[in-house]
């Protein structure tokens, strides 16, 4: 008998006090305004760990939401994603209270140059013993591409443009700077590393100009386990390039197979196997020891979301609010003097009221359980085995009973039916924890294995995406 597919489970966070469910930060008892509060961090890491969680999956962005209303009023009356605190600097704090759990840090290509961020990464990946992911992002916020020096935000294809030279930059340093006997720390010869095992990179290319040798001697996973957020054509080629994780979504089973099958595709057009991809979705999982229970979080939950704080986060370039519910969405925009093209996603026969309330209360995708231990574990067993799906990043409600509930009543559940690992049975570096033991280094079929040794770091950067 084939054992069942098992999940890999993350908890989706971000050190600011409204990530993804606005308007619940006020509820009584709920801990996100400890964002800033390092102990806010420790507990929580300890709680995932002993919880049987694989990972914490930070997000994070570089701008405040200004769009909607013309200005950032609503998003810092909402707490949405500003005050935000960096992400990286949460690691180290959390990794020395634990020993196992895995952590996705978000990163984007678009603005920092690369050496300071392998730097920083691959200190990371040393100080947790091989457990950092990055999360690969290219930013969507205008006001961050203001607070980098730009006019405005770099179009969408030509980021993930720029991005194949920053991870070229990246894996020559990560992968081919060093090799991994330099490090000889030989009292009696006096001699720490080894001169001829080291090398300049010298990246010459279209944005970056950087020598190297990078500053800091091979980690145990060397590159950190490259995730990446998205969901376009240009983002579907870069992950099936340089992805080992995708963090995807889809509103439908077949949105978001068709999805993991692009992906795929791309993968094996760049050399790689279709399993060298796996896919982890934002989920939505509100578990109660019964029915009711479940069903009473959710209906409070519904009931104080903010719709102020979900327009400002999709930064709608028009304010909705503004007009009257019973208008259809093409009178409001006719009024407004909005052309239609700037938003091509919404409805325009339905009424301003009843696009509204879609916004609001339908938006939920396909990754969305309510109810006991057993119709979450149903509803999860059909997520890995109708869907696809490899793994989960648990969206948070409630800080931190959304957790707690899942690490007690979920999890549980799951081991019983041998869909996660028995406690402390999934060990070693996070790569090893997703990919098996022996693998904490990126398979020799990824691009960025091309510099192992320092092969191939004079010819020019790698090839843009087709
Ligand atoms: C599930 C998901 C999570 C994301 N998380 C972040 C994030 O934390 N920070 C960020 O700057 N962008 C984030 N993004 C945005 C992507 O990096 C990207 O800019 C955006 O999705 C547009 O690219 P795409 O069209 O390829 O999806 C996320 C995207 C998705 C789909």
């Amino acid at each position: 008998m084939t054992e069942p597919k098992q999940l890999f489970v993350n908890l989706f966070e971000m050190a600011c006090v409204s990530h993804i469910t606005h308007g619940l930060w006020p509820l009584p008892g709920n801990n996100r305004e400890r964002f800033a509060d390092l102990d806010y961090w420790l507990e929580l890491a300890r709680l995932l760990e002993h919880g049987g969680f694989d990972g914490i999956f930070l997000a994070d962005v570089v701008g405040t939401y200004d769009v909607f209303r013309g200005g950032p009023e609503t998003a810092l009356r909402e707490g949405l994603q500003s005050p935000n605190l960096d992400p990286l600097l949460l690691v180290p704090a959390m990794a020395a209270v634990t020993d196992r759990l895995g952590f996705g840090v978000t990163f984007s290509t678009t603005y920092e140059p690369p050496f300071a961020f392998a730097r920083r990464m691959s200190t990371l990946d040393h100080l947790t013993k091989g457990r950092i992911g990055w999360n690969i992002v290219t930013s969507y916020l205008p006001n961050a591409a203001r607070n980098f020096g730009l006019d405005d935000e770099v179009p969408h294809d030509e980021r993930y443009r720029r991005a194949e030279e920053y991870l070229d930059v990246l894996y020559k340093l990560w992968e081919g700077s060093w090799d991994d006997d330099a490090v000889i720390a030989d009292r009696e010869a006096r001699v720490f590393t080894d001169p001829s095992k080291v090398r300049y990179i010298d990246h010459v290319g279209e944005r970056h100009r950087v020598a190297g040798p990078h500053i800091v001697h091979p980690s145990p996973q060397r590159t950190p386990v490259l995730f990446q957020a998205t969901g376009s054509p240009a983002g579907i080629e870069f992950a099936g390039r340089h992805a080992e994780v995708v963090f995807t979504g889809g509103r439908t089973s077949e949105e978001f197979r068709r999805n993991a099958d692009g992906m795929r595709d791309a993968a094996e057009r760049h050399g790689r196997r279709r399993d060298d991809v796996r896919f982890i979705a934002m989920a939505g999982v509100i578990v109660g020891r019964t029915t009711e229970e479940a069903e009473d979080k959710w209906r409070l939950y519904r009931r104080h979301a903010s719709l102020d704080g979900i327009l400002a986060h999709s930064s709608l370039p028009v304010d909705l609010t503004a007009f009257p519910r019973d208008l259809t969405v093409r009178e409001a925009l006719a009024r407004a003097e909005f052309p239609a093209e700037r938003v091509p996603f919404l409805p325009l026969d339905t009424t301003v009221g009843q696009a509204l309330d879609f916004i609001k209360y339908g938006r939920d995708d396909r990754f969305l359980v309510v109810g006991d231990p057993k119709t979450v574990a149903d509803e999860i067993e059909r997520w890995l085995d109708e869907d696809g799906l490899d793994g989960i990043n648990l969206r948070q409600y409630y800080s931190f009973d959304t957790a707690r509930d899942f690490a007690d009543l979920v999890i549980p559940e799951l081991r019983r039916r041998g869909r996660l690992p028995q406690e402390g049975e999934r060990s070693g570096t996070l790569r090893e924890r997703l990919f098996g033991d022996g693998h904490s280094r990126l398979p020799q079929r990824h691009p960025a294995t091309r510099y192992r040794g320092g092969a191939n770091l004079r010819e020019g950067a790698v090839p843009a995406t087709p």
